[in-house]
């Protein structure tokens, strides 16, 4: 049987949480695919679960963290070549908890200006490109 490309296309949400003019990124372990890039925090939705449920988990099995997210920013289209991925990025802002390293290497808060310092997934290309018109010197 055909499938259709949406049937192959993995769901992915991402959160793209901005406090002071600054953006969490976390660092892909290097034992996963596509270890070592930078991304934001975020992962595949499970199936039938709706996409803020599938943020909130994610960034609790991640980072322990809790947000309240304010929007969709984008839906990004991207092919690598195991596959396709749609990215669901939203924006949001940090509600409790202090960032822990449970499924991540590292993270950082990256002024706008300085995210061409760091090696960050290509499909996010769209995310950051907005994140970089926000900042007016
Ligand atoms: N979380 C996240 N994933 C992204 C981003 N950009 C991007 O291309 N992806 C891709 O989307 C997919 C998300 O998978 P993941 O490995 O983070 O998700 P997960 O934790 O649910 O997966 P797992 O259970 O297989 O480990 C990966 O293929 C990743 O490369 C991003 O900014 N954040």
């Amino acid at each position: 049987m055909n499938t259709t490309p949406s049937e192959r296309t993995t769901i992915v949400c991402a959160a793209i949480i901005i406090d002071q003019h600054k953006v969490l990124l976390t660092l892909r372990p290097e034992d996963k695919r596509l270890g070592g890039y930078w991304e934001f925090p975020g992962g595949k939705l499970e199936p039938g679960e709706a996409a803020h449920a599938a943020l909130h988990r994610e960034l609790r099995e991640e980072i322990d963290i809790r947000v309240d997210i304010d929007r969709l920013l984008e839906s990004v289209h991207y092919s690598y070549e195991w596959g396709t991925v749609r990215i669901d990025g939203f924006l949001c802002r940090l509600a409790g908890g202090t960032i822990k390293h449970l499924e991540v290497a590292d993270h950082a808060w990256v002024p706008f200006d300085q995210l061409d310092n760091y090696r960050i997934l290509p499909a996010d290309k769209p995310f950051i490109e907005w994140l970089k018109k926000q900042y007016q010197p």
